[in-house]
């Protein structure tokens, strides 16, 4: 009986009256358990269900309700209060919007959604992403969710750029955690390997244009996939003057026709000005809310090692098994994007390039690889080792089938360790190699 009242005392009441969220903090090495009691509530859109115990950890989120709710809370948020004035109204104004532009192409035909956000760094537009995803698959639509952002690696790794399709809510615990294990949401997945979009951007370009080819035989392919649209989450650096032309080459590869502005005045002026006489495009202003959390670059550091972490072990919901194997050099093919040039922007005036930024070399395996990330592509070796622009331009642009952590290299042996995420035999494939490295905690 004593012991049964200790553990209803762990949980804490809390009640939200209708329109007001509530807002945690908790990080990766502790978690809550929330349940809803009464009413309804949902995370970034996604509704909780009454009586379920979702278990939490590693989230900066919100509990909003539109009709008031009562829930329950176990455990310690490292930050916890009620906020009474959210963006939500107008969140959900944006998505009704967008919902009628689906229903529309069902009846008279026409172009369906494709959404960009855009807005400087920590403003929500991830956040804004999930809202509107959740509420689109509440319709029963299966929006493709495009993450063009590098830095973040929202649904796989950080330095990928990827699009998948999501048919059901996002998980509430996981978030869009898309484990190798997971195939039913198995996104579609470029290599880039740096965390900035501007690190490399001919090779970013190049794989802008090699995603919104895919995407665009996808929705040939399935008009369900189509009439429900692009919800594309893009770099924050792309609010910068500087990086407007990226981002006018966005709008045209992705034949984007909504632009969603957060939290940035002057840039919505900007778009606004620029497409004011095209009658495809429209140009959206939304205000950033105040739960949004700011991340300095090593909090950032720690959410994408703890991605690239997610990746080999899986999350707390889903745990993996992860192996290591050992592999000889001559098992193992490796390229990379040809270092040690200026970009063409360091030349002087006049002066052309004669190395692209696109071009790959082999890599012979050194110590310097262990911690390393690899990329297996989809592409076989060949007999004959020389490589034609056209041949690095296929592997560049090629599927991956998943990534391996470097973990030893044994230069005297001739024998490199790799984790692998699930069982099997490394396949005789090309690997890529980049800038992302990744030690083990
Ligand atoms: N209403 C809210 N209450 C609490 N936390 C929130 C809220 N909205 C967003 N957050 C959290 O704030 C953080 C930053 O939000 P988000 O990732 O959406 O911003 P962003 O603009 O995409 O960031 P960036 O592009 O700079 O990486 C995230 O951890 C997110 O979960």
């Amino acid at each position: 009986m004593t012991e049964k009242k200790e553990e209803e005392s762990e949980w804490k009441k809390w009640e939200l009256k209708k329109f007001q969220e509530f807002r945690f903090e908790i990080d990766f090495t502790s978690s809550i358990t929330i349940k809803l009691i009464k009413g309804t509530a949902e995370i970034f859109g996604a509704e909780l269900a009454i009586g379920i115990e979702y278990e939490i950890r590693g989230q900066k989120a919100a509990i909003f309700t539109w009709h008031g709710c009562i829930f329950e809370i176990k455990g310690e948020c490292d930050v916890e209060y009620i906020a009474e004035e959210t963006p939500m109204m107008s969140y959900l104004n944006t998505h009704m919007a967008i919902e009628q532009m689906r229903c529309r192409i069902e009846k008279e035909g026409g172009d369906e959604p494709r959404v960009m956000i855009v807005g400087p760094s920590d403003v929500g537009k991830t956040t804004l992403c999930k809202i509107l995803i959740n509420y689109a698959v509440k319709h029963g639509r299966t929006p493709m969710f495009v993450d063009i952002n590098p830095n973040e690696g929202t649904v796989t790794i950080p330095s990928t750029l990827t699009a998948t399709v999501i048919d059901k809510p996002i998980d509430i615990e996981e978030q869009l955690s898309v484990l190798p294990a997971k195939s039913s949401m198995a996104p579609l997945t470029y290599f880039y390997g740096y965390l900035q979009s501007t690190d490399k951007l001919k090779l970013y370009n190049k794989l802008l244009i090699k995603l919104s080819e895919t995407i665009q035989k996808k929705m040939d392919k399935d008009s369900v996939v189509r009439h429900s649209g692009l919800i594309i989450s893009t770099p924050n650096n792309l609010s910068n003057n500087a990086n407007w032309d990226t981002f006018t080459f966005i709008i045209e590869k992705f034949k984007v026709n909504v632009v969603i502005v957060v939290g940035h005045e002057r840039l919505y002026s900007d778009i606004n000005k620029c497409y004011q006489d095209n009658k495809k495009i429209s140009v959206v202003k939304l205000t950033k809310s105040g739960g949004v959390v700011n991340r300095d670059p090593s909090t950032r550091r720690i959410l994408q090692s703890y991605k690239i972490k997610e990746y080999f072990y899986g999350t707390h919901k889903c745990e993996l098994a992860p192996y290591s194997v050992i592999v000889p050099f001559s098992d193992i093919f490796i390229r990379t994007i040809e270092q040690g040039i200026a970009p063409s922007s360091a030349l002087p005036i006049g002066m052309e390039r004669k190395v692209q930024e696109t071009r790959l070399v082999p890599v012979e395996p050194t110590e310097d690889l262990i911690n390393s990330i690899l990329a297996l592509t989809n592409v076989d070796v060949k007999e004959n080792e020389e490589t034609n622009e056209e041949e690095d331009d296929i592997l560049i642009g090629t599927r991956l089938l998943g990534f391996v952590h470097v973990t030893n290299v044994d230069t005297e042996k001739k024998k490199i360790t790799l984790l692998c995420p699930c069982h099997g035999r490394i396949p005789k494939k090309y690997m890529l190699l980049a800038d992302l490295k990744w030690i083990e905690t």
